[in-house]
């Protein structure tokens, strides 16, 4: 398969290793340094793309795959105000999107582990919770999409928080995140319910970024060929 990857940074890089050891080819890889490549041209040729650019670029980028006919596979996170036009948009011209806030298949474990956990502690009443991210200093949104993806997990299944709020006082009904910046760090999620007595806490913590480019290239063998919007959950789950 040939995969376009747009974005050539710490996860472009990534992907472009997983791709190859995966058989795939990489004629077109897009950074700021290339932009003149970035053509309908160019993603003609392509069986796929995979998206881990910055927040504010990830919708056209979306739009450029539209229009030359090519799933795309979207990593990049903070990009969600838009996130129903480029659905409906989707559907409208016939296109295939798959998007994650985290593409890791042991995050999307995680995902369900946390939904299972909220769901049983809805029963009790002495537990708070929160939720607490930590990832590298160069990142440019918070809290990161993996911990909303987190948050809207728990309060669907656990009726003592409506909603979340990041780095903020918190009324009782709403959930704390904490975005946490430090040197180097890939990404780690923890979810810890405290009472006065005893401390509940299931964490995921990447040791590398492999694992996110993994999924992404897995993602993209899935879309090659299909047609509307798909989440990892379709990888893994279907
Ligand atoms: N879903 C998931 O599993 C994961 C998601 N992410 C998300 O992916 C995104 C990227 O992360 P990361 O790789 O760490 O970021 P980097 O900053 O390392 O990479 C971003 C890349 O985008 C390139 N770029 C800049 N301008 C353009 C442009 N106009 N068109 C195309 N590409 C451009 C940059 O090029 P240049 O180097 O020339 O500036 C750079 O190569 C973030 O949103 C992050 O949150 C990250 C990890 C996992
Ligand atoms: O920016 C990152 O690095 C990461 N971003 C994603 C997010 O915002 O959740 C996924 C991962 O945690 C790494």
């Amino acid at each position: 398969m040939k995969i376009a990857i747009i974005g050539y940074g710490k996860m472009g890089k990534e992907i472009e290793k997983i791709a190859l050891e995966r058989g795939h080819s990489v004629p077109l890889k897009i950074s700021s340094q290339n932009l003149k490549e970035f053509s309908k041209e160019n993603l003609e040729k392509c069986d796929a793309a995979i998206d881990f650019t910055t927040p504010d670029l990830a919708v056209g980028n979306i739009y450029k795959c539209f229009d030359a006919n090519l799933p795309i596979v979207v990593g990049t996170t903070g990009w969600y105000a838009s996130f129903n036009e480029v659905i409906q948009k989707c559907a409208k011209h016939n296109q295939t999107i798959l998007h994650a806030t985290n593409c890791s298949l042991g995050v999307n474990l995680f995902f369900e582990l946390n939904k299972k956990l909220a769901k049983l502690m809805s029963t009790q009443n002495d537990y708070d919770v929160k939720i607490e991210e930590i990832h590298h200093t160069q990142k440019l949104d918070a809290p990161s999409g993996t911990a909303i993806t987190l948050a809207e997990g728990l309060i669907e299944n656990y009726s003592q928080k409506n909603t979340w709020k990041c780095d903020q006082e918190v009324g009782e009904n709403e959930l704390l995140i904490n975005a946490i910046r430090e040197e180097n760090v890939p990404g780690t999620h923890a979810i810890k319910y405290s009472s006065e007595i005893d401390e509940i806490e299931i964490k995921h913590t990447a040791h590398n970024r492999k694992g996110f480019a993994k999924g992404a290239v897995i993602a993209a063998e899935y879309i090659a060929n299909k047609k509307g919007v798909f989440s990892m959950n379709d990888v893994l789950f279907n």
